[in-house]
């Protein structure tokens, strides 16, 4: 017998729309670029043809129009791992469970989520302003462990090594390692996007390495993340979502990628003069060529 969703797992609006999101499946394109910023939505749809339909809850705000005859959308995620749980679980509800039965759907649509953020460089020769593609998401925040089949993510090779050269601590969560959407990474590649591991962090200061005026167990861990290398992979910035989009866009089903505007150097000390204006510059460069 198909199952039923009881309303306190399956949490709808009295319009009937996803309880953080406020999205009926009208209002989502099959292409939806995620940013932290809610102040970064407009910045994106401003690249859209059309703007169709606008929507907000919180710091989630939703912009659905068209690109070259395409529905998009862009959603504004918030800051970490906590809020792309929400987000990615409750973009997949919209298009691949019958919110009216609350029955999960037979056949499953993909979408393609493309993540527009900012960064912190760990690699010297990386600069402030650039652009950089994640081919995959090196995960501190512990997210992905609540889920069943993550195994696949945490347990192979490159954790192993990871875990015993950086003298990882057993009080933190195992870190997890998935990868990108390989032809969503060679479109950025061709954009002549840097491309690398993204470390996402489940903070901006301790977990980062930031000292202000609290010490951090390891001083030495982002020397740590930047020498250490995997068949040739290195760990090239730090951030806070990638490595959940990454992992659940996996377990769903979906393709994703993330690209992040640099916008510190953690070795430099620098940090973007104008980095809206970075930003903006790379929204348009992947608008114009990923839609
Ligand atoms: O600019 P966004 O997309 O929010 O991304 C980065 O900025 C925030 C921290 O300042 C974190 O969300 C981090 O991942
Ligand atoms: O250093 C940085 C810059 C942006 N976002 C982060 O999470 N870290």
């Amino acid at each position: 017998m198909t199952k039923t969703l009881a309303a306190s797992e399956l949490i709808l609006n009295p319009d009937g729309s996803l309880y953080h999101c406020n999205l009926l499946p009208e209002n989502l394109g099959d292409t939806v670029f995620l940013v932290g910023d809610p102040d970064r939505v407009p910045t994106v749809s401003a690249f859209f043809d059309t703007v169709d339909f606008k929507t907000q809850k919180r710091e989630i705000v939703t912009h659905t129009g068209t690109k070259n005859g395409k529905k998009v959308t862009v959603i504004s995620t918030g800051m970490g791992t906590d809020n792309i749980d929400i987000v990615l679980t409750e973009l997949d509800a919209v298009v691949n469970i019958d919110l009216q039965k609350k029955q999960l759907k037979d056949t499953h649509k993909q979408l393609t989520f493309i993540r527009l953020g900012t960064s912190g460089s760990l690699q010297k020769h990386i600069p402030v302003d650039s652009f950089l593609a994640s081919t995959h998401g090196l995960g501190m925040d512990g997210l992905l462990h609540f889920y069943k089949n993550s195994e696949a993510f945490t347990y192979n090779p490159f954790v192993e090594k990871f875990i015993e050269e950086t003298e990882w601590s057993s009080k933190l969560s195992r870190p997890y390692l998935v990868e990108g959407d390989e032809d969503l990474i060679q479109k950025a590649k061709n954009l002549g996007f840097y491309t690398g591991i993204t470390a996402t962090a489940c903070g901006f200061y301790g977990p980062q390495g930031r000292v202000l005026r609290l010490d951090v167990q390891d001083s030495l861990l982002n020397e740590k993340l930047s020498r250490f290398e995997y068949n040739g992979l290195k760990i090239t910035n730090f951030e806070m979502e990638t490595s959940a989009i990454f992992g659940l866009s996996k377990l769903l089903g979906h393709k994703a990628i993330s690209i992040n505007c640099i916008i510190a150097n953690r070795f430099s000390g620098e940090y973007s003069k104008d980095y809206k204006k970075s930003v903006q510059i790379m929204i348009e460069k992947v608008l114009n060529s990923f839609i």
